[in-house]
């Protein structure tokens, strides 16, 4: 049970964890997809003022203005669109003539696209809303404030939820762990990458410093169990044995969330495994500080949004790639000779199996059928998407492969790598 849930790599599903969890069966704790006010703003003007044409008295987002200004992004269509039925029902014409095309006055055209897009901020003007899974305390909460300083970070319960939340225009950006230097590859992200049509636009990584946290007054030895997030138990596990701590040791789909339910149940007999912050937040006390197996700890986060950025060669980018070999041989090796020729270096490299076609028959005559697993490869590498050498490495590439994505090319994380303390 202990191994079991240190060892697994990452939550298949919140669902899933909390199903197994007999924790969670007995207390379950529901996770609704804690939308921010502007979020459940947005949804409510949104069918307000389809349902009722905008009047809603009292309610939230009760006007169309109302709904512009919450969620602008969508309301320059809303307006344009809005504005013409007017008009026309009305005849009173606001048309004025742009390049032979007429056009509406006051409503602003699409500007087009320019280097400034390269920057994080909204088009709306307004603070830039990221989505993360976890709560408030969540390691990937501070990885989003890394990311995008000021952001109105929006918590998720999975990281499904996440996807979805900057698909539907609820955030402008999600904010994922894709690995930790102890744990490795977070798996589920990788999946969940290739099912949606998100782009990579950057990329942090974070050090990540874990706390023991109990409840004020609560002693090591009252401890029966230590809950955490899987990657969280893992990346502690020599330690916890070295202060002592053979309990059971059980999975939750966040660390802050851990602290959470240490905290709202009031339980004297278990310790959470999260950030300082969460101790902060959930009153708890701190029973031991740094509890990492390597002081270096470090979760690499991605950031998506719906739109790539403009790839650029004035600082150093990263390129993500996936693909699923053709038939042939050596096909793994000419790929990354595509690569190695053209002296680009690779940074990462992991493979998933491939969901549709799984297994790959292989009949010898003699010998019988062979059973070959099939893969979709996740590569990174260090170039970016404008500079030509990139360009004709992913030409050839997509010679040896049957399905060939860009994830994104984004500007590298550089902050300056400070020494782990030890
Ligand atoms: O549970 C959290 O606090 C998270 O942000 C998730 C997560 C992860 O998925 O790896 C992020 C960083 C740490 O490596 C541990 C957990």
């Amino acid at each position: 049970m202990q191994a079991a849930a240190a060892a697994s790599s990452h939550s298949p599903s919140g669902t899933n964890l909390r199903s197994l969890n007999p924790l969670f069966r007995s207390n379950p704790v529901i996770l609704i997809p804690r939308y921010h006010p502007t979020v459940v703003k947005c949804m409510k003007s949104r069918s307000s003022s389809s349902s009722s044409g905008g009047s809603n008295p009292g309610g939230v987002g009760a006007t169309r203005a109302d709904w512009q200004s919450s969620c602008a992004i969508l309301a320059g269509k809303v307006a344009v669109v809005s504005q013409q039925q007017e008009t026309e029902k009305s005849g009173n014409s606001n048309l004025s003539a742009v390049n032979g095309h007429r056009t509406l006055d006051l409503v602003p055209l699409p500007k087009p696209l320019s280097i400034t897009d390269f920057s994080p901020a909204p088009m709306h003007g307004s603070q830039l809303r990221v989505a993360y899974q976890g709560v408030p305390g969540a390691y990937s909460e501070a990885a989003a404030g890394k990311a995008y300083p000021n952001c109105e970070a929006i918590p998720c319960d999975q990281f499904e939820v996440a996807f979805q939340a900057v698909e539907l225009w609820l955030a402008d950006r999600a904010v994922l762990p894709v690995e930790n230097s102890l744990g490795g590859s977070i798996h589920r992200n990788y999946d969940l990458l290739l099912r949606h049509r998100l782009h990579i636009v950057g990329e942090v990584q974070l050090p990540v410093h874990h706390c023991l946290l109990a409840l004020p007054g609560v002693r090591t030895d009252y401890l029966s169990r230590v809950i955490s997030h899987p990657q969280a138990l893992a990346q502690c596990e020599h330690t916890l044995t070295k202060l002592g701590l053979n309990v059971a040791r059980e999975a939750v789909d966040d660390t802050a969330g851990a602290a959470e339910f240490v905290s709202n149940n009031g339980l004297r007999d278990t310790a959470a495994i999260a950030s300082a912050r969460a101790a902060e937040l959930y009153g708890l006390q701190i029973l031991a500080d740094g509890i990492q197996d390597d002081s270096g700890n470090v979760t690499r986060f991605v950031m998506l949004a719906r739109e790539p950025i403009v790839p650029r060669t004035d600082r150093p980018f990263k390129t993500s790639i996936v693909f699923a070999h053709d038939k042939g041989t050596s096909v793994l090796f000419k790929v990354l000779s595509a690569f190695a020729f053209r002296n680009i270096s690779l940074t990462k490299i992991e493979s998933r199996p491939h969901r549709n076609r799984p297994i790959r028959l292989v009949d010898d005559a003699n010998v019988g059928t062979a059973k070959h697993f099939e893969y979709m490869f996740y590569v990174d590498f260090e170039a970016s998407m404008a500079e030509t050498r990139a360009q004709n490495a992913l030409a050839e590439v997509q010679e040896f492969t049957s399905f060939l994505r860009v994830l994104g090319s984004y500007p590298m994380d550089m902050t300056p790598w400070s020494p782990p303390r030890d």
